[in-house]
């Protein structure tokens, strides 16, 4: 596939010496191409990485290509809060700032199966594992600030809803309506997120980055035939990378935490996205699914 149209792109010349970022699913797709650039720009890049031998070839690959040997891969499953714990508690002992984390990791339209900890994959991968390994770094990201929180969101949040009775797909499950709540779901985080963090110097911003070449549609057939049939207007993954990039780099960005980005700019959500309601109540329901204390 040859890919075009893509009118967002990341202007920003800001270099990254001493800046430590760490990119969530960096071994393939967007994640990866994220991580190249941040390494390319000077940064210490941490591959979060569910598969170790995978992430650790994309390191040496992004080190060969920039330069950079601050590359660095650590075992991180979404899908286990175990993993989410000892990968955060790793990086704390190893690390004395954090810059910028860009939760990028996600599965898509995967058949009907359960994390570790008995959550829907989708729920549970993009959403709560993204919540709970943000929980335990944001003292870190605090100490570190300026810094900033990227969410990988999707356009599919359109069609997501929150239903708090079902947030397992324990009464009905659609693996293609599972993927759009979740996203929708970050762009919850993303708002609420800020609204709590404002003031301390760390800002968030949800992304849809396009429509991408990449392995999310591994699952579905129909999608990957889908993807096949319009791949002129599908991005590469560098393409992809885009606007992540644009809202972790981006001079001036604080602002407008909190908002959505599309082809690097404020993009319009739905109006379930904005319900500041519904976005507190999915930040108290995460805390008590992961056994975090309310605040
Ligand atoms: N490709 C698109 O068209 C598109 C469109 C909208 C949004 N997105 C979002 O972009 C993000 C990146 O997706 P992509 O298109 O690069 O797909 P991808 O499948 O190439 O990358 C996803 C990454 O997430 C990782 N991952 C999956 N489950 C994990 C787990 N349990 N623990 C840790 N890592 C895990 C995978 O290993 C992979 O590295 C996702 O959040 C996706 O929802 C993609």
């Amino acid at each position: 596939m040859r890919k075009m149209l893509s009118t967002g792109v990341c202007t920003s010349t800001i270099q990254l010496p001493g800046k430590v970022a760490v990119v969530t699913g960096a071994n393939t797709g967007i994640g990866k191409e994220t991580a190249k650039e941040l390494a390319q720009r000077g940064a210490r890049v941490y591959l979060a990485c569910r598969d170790v031998q995978k992430g650790e070839l994309v390191a040496r690959e992004i080190q060969t290509v920039t330069g950079n040997q601050q590359v660095l891969v650590r075992k991180l499953d979404l899908a286990d809060t175990k993993s989410i714990r000892a990968f955060a508690k790793d990086f704390l002992a190893e690390e004395k700032h954090l810059h910028i984390l860009v939760n990028n990791a996600g599965v898509m339209m995967c058949p009907y199966s359960k994390t570790a900890d008995g959550f829907e994959m989708h729920m549970g991968v993009n959403h709560l594992g993204h919540f709970l390994l943000t929980h335990l770094l944001i003292e870190k990201l605090k100490e570190s600030a300026p810094s900033r929180v990227v969410n990988v969101s999707s356009l599919a949040h359109h069609l997501g809803r929150i239903h708090f009775h079902n947030l397992q797909g324990e009464k009905f499950y659609s693996a293609g309506l599972a993927y759009c709540h979740s996203k929708l779901a970050n762009i919850l985080f993303t708002r609420e997120l800020a609204r709590r963090l404002k003031g301390s110097g760390v800002t968030t911003y949800s992304v849809h980055p396009g429509t991408v070449d990449s392995e999310l549609v591994r699952h579905s057939s129909v999608m990957r035939w889908i993807w096949w049939l319009f791949s002129f207007f599908i991005k590469t993954p560098q393409q992809g990378a885009q606007t992540s990039l644009y809202c972790a780099l981006t001079e001036g960005l604080e602002i407008l935490s909190g908002n959505h980005f599309s082809e690097c700019n404020v993009a319009w959500v739905s109006a379930k996205a904005r319900n500041e309601t519904i976005a507190r109540r999915l930040w108290d329901v995460s805390c008590d699914l992961l056994g975090i204390t309310r605040d």
